[in-house]
């Protein structure tokens, strides 16, 4: 990236989180990731930069350990003229969800870290002329503590996540309480996988996007934001599943490409492929705290359709 000759036509909004903002470029697969703090919150640009670098180290140091250096992009940081982060903060301005501008992108320090944008990543050649999917998941902590540290009874049973759920609703970050419990998703049960992914594409919120080509087809920015449309989602990703039935539609073939869709990421996220460390981690020690949720609907749901115990998944039992 030539730092000296910036342009901020050249890039666009792509996304935000509690604690930063990410610019897309409009040819190549990077991305920036800016930091956002509150209105007259004085940082040093030397704290910035620490910052950022300290993300960098995490990553190398840190989660590459864990997830294989095939897994983990660490990035870079760089340092742009103040001009074009200035410009960038105001042509994006009006792209922000309003329940994000609680906070502004930093544009004092002019440190950034520039990142390949996962959402264009093209990561097999001979798939070059299809477009590229990407599939971003914010699964949550998937575990429920046992230590005798943890004293409210409640939290034995039911993990944060469905707590956090009550909690979101009655405050109005959210307008509905999800199914997904991050228990189901990290199980390794194929049932239990599915039912907790068809949860994330019921209510999205802000556990579960979808790219095509870079752009986001489906997503919820915030609690204002429109319902994500599932024939919409269908009518995208269609060509993927069915090719050659180019006629079908409809809500007989809606469910057809859903159902299709949560068979592929159930498969990818069981699939024993990788070599690397991720793959490792998967086998480890069984986890010691229950491996179920209370407030999870999937025994529920279970029971509501007649079947009273789990299809054998092929995994070690309790995973
Ligand atoms: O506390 P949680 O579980 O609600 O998680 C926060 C997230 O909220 P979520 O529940 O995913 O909507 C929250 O997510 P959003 O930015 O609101 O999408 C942040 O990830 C926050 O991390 P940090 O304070 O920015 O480092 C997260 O806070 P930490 O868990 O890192 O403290
Ligand atoms: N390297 C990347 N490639 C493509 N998209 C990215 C990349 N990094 C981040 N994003 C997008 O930008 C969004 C916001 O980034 P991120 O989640 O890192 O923000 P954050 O504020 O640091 O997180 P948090 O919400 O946990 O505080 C992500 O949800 C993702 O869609």
């Amino acid at each position: 990236m030539d730092k000296g000759k910036m342009d901020e036509n050249e890039w666009g909004y792509h996304g935000e989180g509690n604690k930063s903002l990410v610019v897309a470029h409009a040819q190549r697969c990077v991305v920036l990731r800016f930091l956002k703090f509150p209105p007259n919150r004085k940082k040093t640009s030397e704290e910035i930069f620490q910052h950022l670098q300290n993300i960098v180290d995490f990553g190398k140091n840190v989660m590459r350990e864990f997830l294989g250096e095939n897994y983990v992009h660490c990035g870079e940081v760089v340092q742009l003229p103040l001009d074009f982060v200035k410009q960038l903060c105001l042509k994006v301005q009006s792209e922000r969800p309003e329940s994000r501008c609680d906070k502004d992108l930093d544009t004092l320090s002019g440190y950034a870290l520039c990142l390949p944008n996962l959402a264009r990543l093209q990561t097999y050649h001979f798939a070059e002329h299809r477009p590229i999917l990407c599939v971003e998941i914010k699964p949550k902590c998937g575990f429920i503590p046992f230590s005798s540290d943890v004293t409210h009874e409640m939290k034995h049973k039911v993990c944060r996540y469905c707590m956090h759920q009550h909690l979101k609703v009655a405050t109005g970050k959210w307008k509905q309480i999800s199914k997904y419990c991050p228990l189901d998703l990290y199980s390794g049960n194929k049932q239990r996988m599915y039912f907790a992914l068809k949860s994330l594409l019921r209510e999205a919120q802000n556990n579960l996007k979808i790219f095509k080509n870079g752009e986001l087809i489906y997503g919820c920015k915030d609690a204002r934001s429109p319902a994500a449309d599932w024939s919409e989602l269908a009518h995208h990703l269609k060509p993927f599943f069915f090719p050659s039935n180019g006629l079908a539609s409809g809500p007989h073939c809606t469910r057809a490409v859903i159902r299709e869709l949560v068979r592929v990421i159930t498969r990818v996220l069981l699939s024993g492929s990788d070599k690397g460390r991720a793959g490792a981690l998967r086998l480890g020690p069984r986890s010691q705290g229950p491996c179920v949720c209370e407030a999870s609907p999937f025994g529920r749901s279970l029971r509501h359709q007649g079947k009273s115990s789990l299809e054998c998944s092929g995994l070690p039992k309790g995973r």
